[in-house]
């Protein structure tokens, strides 16, 4: 945390702590009181004895300026905790309660916040008088409204979280609920808008006692100062600078000190993010002689430096595809799956740092600028995410967005991409593409919003297709069709896939190649079949062995991979899953295994000996349930949102909903 706040809060932390400790014990510190008249010459210019020097009565700078802050100081957090103490009740009340109170308290807030504040805060001091405790009043009630509406922003925010709903469902009392789950929430923004709300209180109490309707001469304040120095901007400068620059410092460190509290209420910019100096990291990248393929991946390595150092998240995978086939990435969560496929696409956080090579139909795509990789992502590379409620704009139809691509990249005119996005969604199997271009994501079902994410990444006709973890947020009978879909549309435009899943029986069942990953690394790689029956790495073994199987006898325990996956961040010395594996030996410590090949690749000293079944070695794991799918419904025009089951068939099976020149594909499976 303390690294995450940054050099810059700290120092504004130090001289704020500075100037009110000055502030708070300037009747103690070697100076002359602010409004004693010196022996010297008046508007003499700084020196030893006097580092601020004297004004035009031939007083002390410093002086005058350290009991101004008291003043101003002295507004500002009076103010401040005017308007939270007023403020935040009336917004937690508000946002929580919603219904009336929040009615009634965000319209006379709304009339509120109508109000030149300025003006008012001029009218009244000048009715009520100008003393220190009008200031502090006006100000502190001019920011209730900002306050109000602060606080019900956070709680409402708060407030529909799931943590929040459990201790609802628990039979908490509000009470409770708003001390215990909601304030320690709100406190992080309310103490970033304190910082922010000192700032612009100093700065408008400067303003008024600038225009001579705050604390009265004697007492200095910064505004009165500066107003006073005015005079002498020619003959004595330092007179205004120093108030003038005292208060830019002190008001930018109110600022910077809220932002960086700003910051670790954000979730953005919680937890890993990269730290400052992955700019001057880098990572070594060696030619490789090209091949004859349409993707060959090198020696990707993707690594985030953190606080905590460096997460090598994709470490060293070098893998070729060809057109036509379908390369899934199986492996743990957190073993660098997601990190690949952005690798490839070159979509990486700001401060990651990538090596190796990814070429496509030998172009090196990692020498390409952001604009030239811009021409290629849609036309060649294409992607569907895993949520297609999150991939979609849920404020634009779904005709701007599948029209989207075609103009910007196939520079279509209007009406000719509305009629390419009608046959791209009659391809991917939806009924009345028409009518559907003008609704809205909200208003299709899981399954029908995945299908028009496919539609989009397709719509270029791209040469690649990378899905990752398509169908995890689909209902398990929408699952099926999506796939299904996929590997027709593979067929007819004879591109390639990378299909990240978690499911072993989904990549058993349509994936030719598979690459098995472990912390970031390519453990074992080679033909799906090969692999699932000759699985040599013990990590693979074990992932097999923890998919569930419909043979499986009721009642039987799951089977778990023990132990945890390796921090990232501090590998162990050797193969890094030896700490879980049954099989590991002492070598198995001291030196990383390589890729080994025999059949595939595998990664391990000691690989599970699979190649003479009935001799007394292990038999082959049975591959997990590959569940015979009924046919591939098309749904229908008016499937509800909310109702992920399919329509009555008509027919659609893996064949699209409008005729395609492509012939019917026989149903046997391998
Ligand atoms: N911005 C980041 N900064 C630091 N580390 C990161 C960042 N993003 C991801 N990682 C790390 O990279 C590793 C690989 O993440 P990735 O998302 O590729 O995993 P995954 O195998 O796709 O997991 P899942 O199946 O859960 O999506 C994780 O350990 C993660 O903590």
């Amino acid at each position: 945390m303390r690294r995450r706040l940054g050099l810059g809060f700290w120092t504004a932390t130090c001289w704020i702590g500075l100037v009110l400790l000055a502030a708070l014990l300037a009747d103690v510190l070697p100076f002359a009181r602010y409004d004693e008249t010196l022996a010297g010459p008046p508007q003499s210019g700084p020196s030893l004895a006097h580092p601020f020097g004297t004004d035009g009565l031939g007083r002390d700078v410093l002086s005058r300026v350290v009991y101004g802050a008291r003043v101003s100081l002295g507004v500002g957090v009076g103010a401040v905790l005017l308007g939270l103490g007023i403020g935040a009740p009336l917004g937690i009340l508000a946002g929580y309660r919603r219904k009336a109170a929040d009615a009634v308290i965000m319209a006379v807030n709304d009339v509120a916040q109508a109000f030149p504040a300025l003006v008012f805060a001029l009218a009244v001091v000048a009715f009520a008088g100008a003393n220190l405790r009008n200031v502090l009043i006006v100000l502190g009630v001019l920011g209730i409204p900002s306050w109000v509406r602060l606080i019900r922003g956070a709680t409402l925010t708060y407030a529909e979280r799931e943590f929040v709903l459990a201790a609802r469902v628990l039979g908490t009392r509000d009470g409770r609920i708003l001390w215990r789950e909601i304030v320690p929430n709100v406190a992080v923004p309310a103490a970033s808008y304190a910082f922010i709300g000192m700032a612009v209180v100093v700065v408008a109490e400067g303003s008024l006692a600038f225009l001579g309707l705050s604390v009265q001469a004697p007492t200095p304040t910064w505004g009165g100062l500066i107003n006073e120095g005015r005079t002498l901007m020619e003959t004595a400068p330092h007179v205004v600078l120093a108030p003038s620059v005292v208060m830019f410092l002190t008001v930018l460190s109110f600022n910077l000190v809220g932002d960086r509290l700003r910051s670790l209420a954000d979730v953005r910019e919680s937890g890993l993010e990269p730290a400052r100096q992955a700019a001057a990291f880098s990572l070594p990248t060696t030619t490789h002689p090209v091949r004859d393929c349409l993707l060959q991946v090198e020696d990707l390595r993707t690594h985030f430096v953190t606080p905590r150092g460096v997460v090598k998240a994709v470490d060293g995978v070098s893998f070729t595809l060809e057109r036509g086939k379908t390369l899934a990435i199986v492996g743990e969560s957190g073993s660098g799956k997601s990190m690949l496929i952005r690798s490839i696409l070159g979509l990486l956080p700001g401060a990651s740092v990538r090596g190796g090579n990814v070429y496509l139909s030998g172009d090196d795509l990692t020498t390409y600028s952001s604009v030239e990789m811009r021409s290629v992502l849609g036309p060649k590379l294409g992607t569907v995410f895993q949520d297609p409620m999150t991939a979609l704009n849920p404020v634009r139809t779904i005709g701007t967005q599948v029209t989207e691509p075609l103009r910007v990249h196939l520079g279509m005119g209007r009406r000719q991409a509305r009629a390419e996005a009608v046959r791209l969604l009659a391809s991917v199997g939806i009924p009345d593409p028409a009518r559907m271009l003008r609704r809205y994501p909200h208003q299709l079902s899981g399954g029908m919003r995945q299908r028009v994410t496919i539609a989009m990444a397709l719509s270029c006709g791209p040469d690649v297709l990378f899905a990752d973890e398509p169908t995890t947020a689909l209902d398990v009978t929408i699952q099926d069709q999506v796939l299904r879909l996929l590997h027709r549309l593979r067929e007819e435009r004879d591109m390639a896939v990378v299909l990240v899943s978690h499911d072993l029986s989904v990549v058993a069942r349509w994936a030719d190649e598979v690459i098995v990953m472990y912390a970031g690394k390519v453990v074992e790689r080679g033909p799906a079949a090969e692999v699932f029956a000759r699985a040599r790495m013990p990590y693979t073994e074990a992932l097999l062995q923890a998919a569930p199987r419909l043979t499986d006898p009721v009642h039987h325990r799951l089977r778990v991979i023990p132990g945890r996956p390796p921090d990232l961040v501090d590998l162990p010395q050797g193969c890094a899953f030896r700490a879980r594996c049954a099989y590991a030996e002492e070598r198995c410590a001291i030196e990383a295994p390589p890729l080994f090949e025999d059949g595939h690749q595998y990664a391990c000293w000691y690989p599970r000996d699979r190649s003479a079944p009935g001799t007394g070695a292990p038999s082959p794991i049975p591959l997990p349930v590959t569940r015979e799918p009924a046919a591939e419904p098309a749904p229908a025009a008016d499937e509800p949102a909310t109702a992920p089951t399919p329509a009555p068939a008509t027919g659609f099976d893996d064949e699209p909903a409008t005729p395609v020149t492509t012939p019917r594909r026989s149903r046997k499976r391998s």
